[in-house]
């Protein structure tokens, strides 16, 4: 049986300055648990994307539907903007290239995991507390860390703090913009294993932005190769990365082999 779709791109188009076309004619879907990369040099549109995906920036046309409670599915950009935030926040997690944009850095790295599930309706300090627990250890924060400041975190540290923060609430559709980003290669490595291991178990469906392609094979089922704001090539990653059709893909995956 096939999986239900939970997010769904059509006809998606963004233009900065009525010149800049960041993404045109972008088509496709993601489906329950399924990983997919998005990749593609600077300025190709990748982020452009995900932000019209979250959101964050309404595209000039086009539509986002996903799926929200109950599996029905709404257009994101049809919705008005009190319905388009609580889709979001029932439907939809994001995790940021940089954590400080995704953490609030005023309140306990307990407060950040626990805040969004307050807004979703659970109220028991006590139950808060033991969720935040639960999730500082799965993302291999030390439990005793719970009332710190994230900025007396690590690098690495903050951003397994955010996507415990974008996860705890139970989305079932993960947004990351270049999640290892900015990270030392080892720290990377850790992320890596961990983002793997968290959104197979949970059974997520993640979309996954980078230009490093060992990322993508590592964690995506699925490719989509994009260049100046178009889908130039999909396909499974393997086939993608093994055998790239397009003149582009095959200078990127080249590119990748010389390093
Ligand atoms: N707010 C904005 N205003 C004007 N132009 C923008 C804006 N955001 C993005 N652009 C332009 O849109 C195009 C796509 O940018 P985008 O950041 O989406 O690419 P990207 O593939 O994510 O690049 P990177 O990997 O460097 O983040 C670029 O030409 C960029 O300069």
């Amino acid at each position: 049986m096939s999986r239900a779709v939970v997010l769904r791109a059509s006809g998606l188009r963004k233009v900065f300055g009525g010149r800049v076309v960041a993404c045109a004619d972008i088509d496709f879907e993601l489906a329950a648990g399924e990983v997919v990369g998005i990749v593609g040099e600077s300025g190709s549109g990748k982020s452009t994307l995900l932000r019209c995906l979250a959101g964050l920036a309404a595209p000039d046309a086009g539509t986002v539907e996903i799926a929200i409670d109950g599996g029905e599915r709404v257009d994101l950009w049809q919705l008005d903007e009190v319905a388009r935030a609580q889709a979001l926040r029932s439907a939809l997690g994001l995790v940021h290239q940089n954590p400080r944009d995704g953490l609030k850095l005023g309140i306990s790295a307990g407060g950040n995991v626990a805040e969004p599930l307050m807004v979703s309706g659970i109220r028991h300090y006590g139950r808060l507390r033991e969720v935040a627990l639960d999730w500082l250890e799965r993302v291999e924060v030390p439990r005793r860390r719970i009332d710190d400041l994230p900025s007396t975190f690590s690098g690495g540290m903050q951003q397994r703090l955010q996507i415990a923060r974008s996860l705890a609430p139970g989305p079932r559709i993960l947004l990351l913009d270049e999640p290892t980003g900015g990270l030392d290669v080892s720290v990377q490595a850790r992320l890596l294993d961990l983002l793997r291991s968290l959104v197979r178990e949970l059974g997520v469906a993640a979309l996954i932005v980078t230009h490093d392609l060992g990322v993508a094979r590592l964690l995506a089922d699925r490719l989509l190769v994009m260049l100046r704001g178009r889908v130039i090539e999909a396909g499974l990653a393997d086939q993608v990365l093994d055998d790239p059709q397009a003149p582009y893909t095959q200078k990127l995956v080249a590119s990748m082999l010389r390093i």
